[in-house]
């Protein structure tokens, strides 16, 4: 942490989710839908965020993996299926980052064949490189586009710590 640089304050990042609010808000507010956090990563933006949300809306957490503490990612392990159920219903993700775009693929293939009527997507950074596994996959809501540096804070960790760092931070060399 002492050697990090932060390359979003907790300023910008909280004015971020604030926009990203009002945007899933125009969209989805009588839709009725199931929110979902993507544990652990997505647990801070998801607090965040859902407090911003003034409308009707269900809210549970799954769980998929595939950096497990590391910094390169590997196969998708869920740890944790959806519970609540949302055949017919509007689904949000929610999570920390998209940086390959793996895990936010599976789970919106996962919802749509588990029978949800619409999955929308939301993440707080977007990281900007040319390594995505799909170059056309966008998420619906994107925070911040970031630079391509191994980042942390905001739920997001670096070897399992400082998920709780309050601004976005980039290992120093990486
Ligand atoms: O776009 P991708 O390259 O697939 O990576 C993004 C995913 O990686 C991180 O989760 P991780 O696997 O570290 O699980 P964790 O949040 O439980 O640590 C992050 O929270 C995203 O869910
Ligand atoms: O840059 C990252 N930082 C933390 N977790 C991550 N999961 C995918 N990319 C990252």
């Amino acid at each position: 942490m002492n050697e990090a640089d932060c390359l979003h304050s907790q300023a910008e990042v909280d004015a971020c989710i604030g926009r990203v609010a009002e945007e899933i808000t125009a969209v989805l507010h009588d839709c009725n839908p199931v929110v979902f956090c993507v544990m652990n990563g997505g647990l801070i933006f998801a607090g965040q965020l859902l407090t911003r949300l003034n409308f009707p809306l269900e809210q549970s957490y799954l769980h998929a993996t595939r950096y497990r503490n590391e910094t390169r990612g590997g196969d998708l392990f869920w740890k944790a299926k959806p519970e609540v159920s949302f055949i017919d219903r509007d689904v949000l993700i929610v999570d920390d980052i998209l940086d390959e775009g793996h895990t936010l693929m599976a789970i919106i293939d996962f919802c749509k064949h588990a029978g949800a009527r619409n999955v929308h997507t939301a993440v707080l950074l977007d990281k900007q490189h040319e390594r995505k596994a799909d170059p056309s996959f966008k998420a619906d809501f994107v925070g911040i586009e970031c630079e391509d540096r191994y980042v942390f804070g905001y739920g997001m960790d670096y070897k399992g710590y400082w998920r709780n760092a309050a601004g976005i931070y980039a290992v120093k060399g990486m």
